[in-house]
């Protein structure tokens, strides 16, 4: 067996990175983690138990008491629940709970697919490969909105735009691993790219940064 093959791939909201992610670890034979679901499991905790999404502590013991099988709720993927992750992503302790079950995951013999924030940066920083992917906000509240209406969740197009920027601004701006691309990141606009396009360029950058 060779090296293991890590590949990072951050981004802002619904820039696509889950989807190049998901077809990678496919077309390489690797484990995918959403990284996301963690933050998303965390806040839909805090609301389960009827806690505010202030409370840090709670949070904390939220992150710590995390499961698997809490990750396949399908309440994670609501629109409400990207906002509730982002608040919650900003407290440290959260994000040191989640950070060595996302090592432990990266760290399996064949390599892992890891997508989320802070997965070049903090989460893998000697991963063979990582990407950033980006789309312009408006056709990123585009791809969410169609993704919404997909699954029956409406909403006015505007207010999700609103959500996007002010869950970028929020990511980016925090203290604690906050939203940007690895200095030996390779950025990936996919804003003018369907999702097969973005893949061919994706897999074509993975096969050369990682020297496959
Ligand atoms: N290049 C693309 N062009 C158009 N739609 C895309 C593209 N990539 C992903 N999508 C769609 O956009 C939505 C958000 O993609 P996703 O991969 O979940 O983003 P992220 O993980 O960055 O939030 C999904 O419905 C997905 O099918
Ligand atoms: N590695 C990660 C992944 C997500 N997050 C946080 O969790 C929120 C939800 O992440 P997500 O990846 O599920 O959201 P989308 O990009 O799919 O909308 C983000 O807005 C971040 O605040 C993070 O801080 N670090």
């Amino acid at each position: 067996m060779g090296a293991p093959l890590v590949i990072a791939i951050d981004g802002p909201a619904a820039s696509g990175k889950g989807t190049l992610a998901k077809r990678l670890a496919a077309h390489f034979g690797l484990p995918h983690l959403d990284t996301g679901l963690l933050y998303r499991a965390v806040a839909l905790a805090l609301i389960d138990a009827g806690t505010d999404l202030g409370d840090e502590a709670a949070a904390a013991r939220a992150a710590a008491a995390l499961s698997a099988e809490g990750l396949n709720d399908p309440r994670l993927r609501e629109r409400a629940m990207g906002e509730a992750a982002s608040r919650v992503s900003s407290v440290p302790q959260v994000r040191a709970a989640l950070l060595s079950w996302q090592q432990r995951f990266a760290g399996g013999p064949e390599g892992a697919v890891l997508d989320g924030r802070d997965i070049g940066t903090v989460v893998c920083p000697d991963a063979r490969v990582k990407l950033f992917i980006t789309a312009t906000p408006e056709e990123r509240a585009r791809r969410r909105h169609r993704e919404l209406a997909g699954r029956g969740e409406a909403a006015a197009p505007e207010a999700i735009l609103a959500d996007i920027r002010a869950r970028d601004a929020r990511d980016s701006s925090r203290t604690a691993a906050p939203l940007k691309a690895a200095a030996d990141a390779v950025v990936l606009d996919t804003t003018d790219l369907d999702a097969d396009a973005a893949f061919a360029e994706a897999l074509a950058l993975v096969i050369r940064l990682g020297s496959l």
